[in-house]
């Protein structure tokens, strides 16, 4: 992986709010939030439900737009990219680990891994030889000729996280990524996502379970749509005294 400038947020929300409904069925989902994750940095996001985990990786992924704010991947603030830039930023700076997955039902595992790749012009061989790659890191490379139906829940939530991985993406969003998986296979998907921050990505990881949240640098915690520990400028979640609990 290249080297990033270390200065530069891989990752920056200032004053992000996101508001559903109106009237009496209005829903303050975030209100004002300010965070930013920089290179190498692997960052959980807690709270209790409802309190706006998924808006946040939602917004941060350009997959829905603040109500209010600005929301910055690699420097550039994605409320003023039109759709095709903005896909081009999801497909090459973004992997997104879904809650559902979100494979594609007719195309086998490795081939739901490489199209981003494929879309983003890379040749079909090399993308095939990246996606095998990133099956293998998720120690599922005898997989990648079979349909996300003759798959088990954790089996393709590993597909997805390798989707999610290939081709050097620098920003890493999971929601759950270890929910369907036994508690050693989440483990190692944790590990992988560490490494890659090692490496110089940088991840947000929404988890509920504490003991994974200790791979992670910082705990960003949430309440009712506001960061209530763990934000911009302030010290590490006493969860994580200590560091990511000597894994690495
Ligand atoms: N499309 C929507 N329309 C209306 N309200 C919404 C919508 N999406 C989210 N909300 C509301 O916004 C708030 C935050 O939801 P969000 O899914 O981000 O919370 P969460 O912390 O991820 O919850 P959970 O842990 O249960 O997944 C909730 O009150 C939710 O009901």
């Amino acid at each position: 992986m290249s080297q990033p400038d270390p200065t530069r947020p891989v990752l920056e929300l200032r004053a992000v709010t996101r508001t559903h409904g109106n009237g009496e069925a209005e829903v303050h989902a975030l209100r004002g939030v300010d965070l930013a994750v920089h290179p190498g940095e692997f960052v959980a996001v807690m709270g209790p439900s409802g309190s706006g985990k998924s808006t946040l990786l939602t917004l941060a992924g350009g997959l829905d737009r603040p109500s209010g704010g600005q929301v910055l991947v690699e420097g550039v603030e994605l409320s003023g990219l039109n759709r095709t830039r903005l896909a081009a930023v999801r497909r090459r700076s973004v992997g997104y680990v879904f809650q559902d997955y979100n494979l594609v039902p007719a195309l086998t595992a490795a081939e739901n891994v490489s199209l981003p790749r494929e879309l983003d012009g890379v040749s079909g061989r090399t993308a095939r030889r990246e996606a095998l790659t990133a099956l293998r890191e998720m120690g599922i490379p005898d997989l990648a000729d079979r349909f996300p139906e003759q798959l088990s829940g954790g089996q393709q939530q590993r597909v997805a996280i390798a989707r999610a991985l290939v081709g050097d993406r620098r920003l890493v969003l999971a929601d759950e990524p270890t929910g369907a998986l036994d508690s050693a296979t989440g483990e190692a998907v944790l590990a992988v996502l560490r490494a890659r921050c090692d490496a110089g990505a940088a991840a947000m990881m929404v988890t509920h379970d504490a003991r994974h949240a200790v791979w992670a640098d910082r705990v960003v915690v949430l309440n009712d749509g506001a960061v209530v520990d763990g934000g911009v400028g302030q010290a590490a979640h006493p969860l994580l005294a200590g560091g990511n609990g000597g894994r690495r």
